[in-house]
């Protein structure tokens, strides 16, 4: 009987489970599958690790399973094939590991209250992450649980990258830039060389484009600098995040429209973004297929402050030697690549534009300065590395 290493991965719009074999002398997969679209149109799969599809289901369009409704299916699922394998750890993405969780933490007494503290700054995952690791210990006591950290792959960045321009008192605080998508990064960095040496031991920006998106810039497989910063609503648009927003917006809404913190957060969080510039979908597929004009008009916005942003990675990083584009948007959405590839011309980025259309791996042309290529991500296997070393 196998020892297996579950992962589970509550994104924003998704969650993500895996199960790999813990026998040495490497993890290999077992199983993977995911609930997606989880207020939009969720649809649950599992597949083996060869790709054969073991269980599905479609809620429909409209239906809002929701995170809760998520883990409980996905309970179900885990506890109707118990019989196969013997559980000996669960591994789970935590968004925010604050000033404190600087590496992967076995949980023990006291550490899911303190990480709890920081659902306030990651609203939309926190309190996701934690309530699993919660539901395995009321049914699996004693059963090894580590909690994998979102930030922790951004505390390499330079004291500058991290700082706001806040008095002294506020940033010991720790009201500070954290960075998030880490696990996501830290599996581009350990591939890239697979890809494109050079750029792996150079300087290399990573589009994290999914529900949640946000860029990487990398020197040496290091973070250096990133979009996100205090909380995963600033930097780039996203599904129903605004992003970047001058703090003076949050003040004229405070004192001219009465909006109390709860009202902003809601609309900061859940009401912008893709679905709010649009009114339509936070879901970058269906704003491709629509003809209205203001699907056109959040596409165009999104890239364009894609465009903005490896602008200002680019010059954090001292130049750029590839571009790599990962998550849901970035693996799947040539059209939006080719987009953001063309704000990127003047860093010296030449887009293939069939290698694109067809999914890379490398999409930018032979005379190309600047390498550019389709990734995927896998957050999973880092979650479950990181666990195996933590036990
Ligand atoms: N074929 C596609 N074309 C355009 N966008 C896509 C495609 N497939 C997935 N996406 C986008 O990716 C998003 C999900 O990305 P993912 O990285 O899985 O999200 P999460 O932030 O929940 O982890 C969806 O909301 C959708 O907008
Ligand atoms: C941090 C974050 O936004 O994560 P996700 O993209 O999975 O929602
Ligand atoms: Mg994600």
């Amino acid at each position: 009987m196998a020892d297996l290493i579950l992962v589970l991965n509550a994104g924003s719009s998704s969650i993500k489970f895996s199960l790999f074999d813990a026998g040495l002398p490497a993890l290999s997969l077992q199983l993977k599958g995911q609930v997606e679209g989880l207020y939009t149109a969720p649809r649950f799969a599992a597949k083996t690790a060869d790709g054969q599809l073991l269980e599905a289901k479609d809620w429909g369009a409209g239906v809002e399973l929701g995170h809760q409704g998520a883990i409980a299916h996905l309970v179900d699922f885990l506890q109707s094939r118990r019989g196969e394998h013997r559980l000996v750890a669960v591994g789970h993405r935590v968004v925010h590991g604050g000033l404190k969780f600087v590496r992967a933490q076995r949980i023990g007494p006291g550490i899911v209250e303190e990480l709890a503290t920081l659902a306030p700054l990651a609203p939309l995952h926190q309190p996701h992450n934690l309530k699993p690791i919660a539901i395995v210990a009321a049914l699996r006591p004693g059963l090894p649980q580590v909690a994998c950290f979102d930030t922790a792959f951004h505390r390499s960045q330079p004291e500058l990258a991290q700082a706001f321009a806040l008095p002294a008192a506020i940033t010991e605080r720790g009201v500070r830039r954290y960075g998030f998508h880490g696990l996501s990064y830290e599996y581009i960095a350990g591939v890239l060389g697979d890809y494109d040496a050079g750029a792996a031991a150079g300087r290399s920006l990573v589009a994290h484009l999914g529900n949640g998106s946000s860029m990487c810039a990398m020197v040496g497989g290091r973070s250096v600098a990133s979009t996100m910063g205090f909380t995963a609503v600033d930097g780039l648009p996203m599904g129903t995040r605004c992003g970047s927003l001058d703090p003076g917006v949050i003040l004229y809404l405070m004192d001219e429209l009465g909006m109390d913190a709860r009202a902003i957060e809601a609309l900061v969080y859940k009401q912008s973004g893709l679905l709010g510039v649009s009114g339509l979908s936070s879901d970058m597929r269906a704003l491709l297929a629509s003809e209205d004009e203001r699907a056109r008009f959040a596409i165009e916005l999104f890239c364009y402050r894609c465009g903005r942003e490896l602008g200002s990675l680019a010059a954090a990083a001292g130049g750029i030697d590839a571009l790599v584009f990962t998550a849901g948007i970035g693996e799947h959405a040539p059209a939006i690549r080719e987009k953001i590839c063309r704000h990127a011309a003047w860093l010296g980025l030449q887009l293939d534009p069939a290698a694109n259309a067809a999914g890379g791996p490398r999409i930018s042309s032979a005379a190309s300065r600047v390498s550019a290529w389709v990734i995927p991500t896998d957050e999973e296997t880092m979650i479950a590395r990181h666990t195996l070393a933590a036990l």
